[in-house]
C-alpha cells in the first residue's frame, strides 16, 4: 500500500480516523527553513473538524508535535515527524458498518481489496488523514514564501451556486471572512444557508475549490510524463471525495476557437509575459511565469443521515442508516487541503527543476 506522495520533498501519512493519532514524515525538506509552529498551528485550524455549523461536530483541537527534524526553530535536513492526536473519537456509531458497505464511501473497495479495514470512521479513508498533509503543506508553504511563490484556495461553488467573479476579480484575503470560505460576500451567506438548510434535511452537497499559486518561475515541470498539470491534477485528485480537476479554461475551452484561446506573448521589460492567460501558467507542461489556476470538483458527501439500501459483506440486503458526525458538505474544510496539495507539489517541483531554472 502506498502512504507516500512526492519525490524529494517527500511525504508519508500515518494514521486512522478513530486510532491513537495521526501524522506526517516529511523526508528531503531542505535545512535551515524557519519552523513557524503558530502558522502551521493556523493552517490545521481552518481544516479541522467542528469548526462550524456547516462542517461535521466532531471536536478535535488537532494541536501537533513536532518529533523530530526541528532544532532551534529551524530544520535541519532530517526526517520531520509531525503528529496529532486523536481526541473525540465515538466509534460505536460505526458498528454497523463493520461488516456492511456504505453506498459510494470506500468501505466496499477497500474491504475487497485488502480483506480487512478499521471500519471505525472510515479508518485510513477518512479525510481525518488530510490533517497530516496540511501540517506538511504548511511547512511547504514556509519554504515557498521563502522564494515569493504563494497558494491559495477558496469556494467557489456550492451546488448550484457560484460566484460570477474569476480569482482576479476577488479579493482573496477575504476568503476566511466568512465560513464557508468564499470571498465574494454577494454569495457567500446564501451558500451557507443552503448547506444548513441541507444537513437539515439529513442530504449534503458538493461544490467546488478553485486553486490559484502566484510568483512561479518559468521552468517547473516535465515536457513529458511528469507534467506540472498533470501532477497538480494528481494530487488534487488524491484527496478525498475529488470528482474532477480542471486548469486554465479547462472544459471551457474545448468550446472556443484557436483564435480566441491563445495566450499572446508580448515582452515586458526584460521578461516575456502573455497578455492572456487561459493556458493556466502552464503550457507544455512547463510553467511560464503567469498565475496557475484550476478548479477542483468534490462531490456530495456519501454519508447522508438518511436510511439507504446496501448490502452486507455476504451479499445481504440491508439497510444502512446514517450514523456518525458527518460535514454536509467538504468544499470548507477543502480550501487548505488544495493549498497543502498545492504547496506540495510545488516545492517538489522547485526541488527537483532547480539547476535548470537557475539555468533560465
Ligand atoms: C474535508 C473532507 C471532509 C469529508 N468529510 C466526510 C464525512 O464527514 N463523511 C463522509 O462520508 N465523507 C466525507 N468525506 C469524503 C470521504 O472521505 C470520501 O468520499 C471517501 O474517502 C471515499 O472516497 P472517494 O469519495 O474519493 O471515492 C470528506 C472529504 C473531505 C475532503
Ligand atoms: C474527523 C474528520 O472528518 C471526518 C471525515 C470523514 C470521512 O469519511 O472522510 C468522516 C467523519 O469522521 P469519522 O472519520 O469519525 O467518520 C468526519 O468527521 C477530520 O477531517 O478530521
Amino acid at each position: 500500500m502506498s502512504n507516500s506522495f512526492g519525490s524529494l520533498f517527500k511525504i508519508t501519512t500515518f494514521g486512522e480516523s478513530h486510532g491513537k493519532a495521526i501524522g506526517v514524515t516529511v523526508d528531503g525538506c531542505p535545512a535551515g527553513i524557519d519552523v513557524d509552529e503558530a502558522f502551521i498551528q493556523s493552517e490545521l485550524e481552518r481544516r479541522k473538524p467542528g469548526q462550524s455549523k456547516i462542517t461535521t461536530q466532531r471536536k478535535e483541537p488537532d494541536s501537533f508535535d513536532i518529533l523530530s527534524g526541528v532544532f532551534e526553530g529551524k530544520t535541519t535536513g532530517t526526517p520531520i515527524a509531525m503528529v496529532i492526536h486523536n481526541t473525540d473519537q465515538k466509534s460505536k456509531d460505526y458498528a454497523h458498518i463493520a461488516k456492511s458497505f456504505r453506498p459510494s464511501h470506500a468501505d466496499f473497495t477497500y474491504q475487497e481489496k485488502y480483506g480487512i479495514r478499521d471500519y471505525r470512521g472510515g479508518g485510513r479513508s477518512s479525510a481525518r488523514e488530510t490533517a497530516a498533509r496540511v501540517a506538511a503543506g504548511a511547512l511547504a508553504k514556509l519554504a515557498l514564501r521563502q522564494l515569493g511563490i504563494e497558494v491559495f484556495a477558496y469556494v467557489s461553488q456550492v451546488g448550484e451556486l457560484k460566484t460570477k467573479k474569476s480569482y482576479l476579480e476577488l479579493d482573496l484575503s477575504k476568503t476566511e471572512n466568512n465560513i464557508v470560505r468564499c470571498p465574494d460576500e454577494t454569495i457567500a451567506e446564501e451558500m451557507i444557508a443552503f448547506i444548513d438548510g441541507v444537513r437539515k434535511n439529513g442530504d449534503t452537497v458538493g461544490g467546488v475549490v478553485t486553486g490559484v499559486i502566484t510568483g512561479t518561475p518559468v521552468g517547473l515541470g516535465e515536457p513529458v510524463f511528469d507534467k506540472l498539470h498533470a501532477r497538480l491534477g494528481s494530487a488534487m485528485l488524491g484527496i478525498n471525495a475529488v470528482k474532477g480537476f480542471e486548469y486554465g479554461s479547462g472544459f471551457e475551452g474545448a468550446k472556443m476557437k484557436g483564435s480566441a484561446h491563445n495566450d499572446i506573448i508580448e515582452k515586458d521589460g526584460d521578461q516575456i509575459k502573455t497578455l492572456t492567460n487561459l493556458s493556466g501558467g502552464i503550457q507544455g507542461g512547463i510553467s511560464n511565469g503567469e498565475d496557475i489556476y484550476f478548479n477542483v470538483a468534490f462531490k456530495p458527501v456519501a454519508t447522508i443521515m438518511r436510511d439507504q439500501d446496501s448490502v452486507d459483506q455476504d451479499g445481504n440486503k440491508i439497510t444502512v442508516s446514517g450514523k456518525g458526525r458527518h460535514d454536509p458538505c467538504v468544499v470548507p474544510r477543502a480550501v487548505p487541503i488544495v493549498e497543502a496539495m498545492s504547496a506540495l507539489t510545488i516545492l517538489d517541483f522547485y526541488l527537483l527543476n532547480k539547476s535548470t531554472i537557475l539555468k533560465a
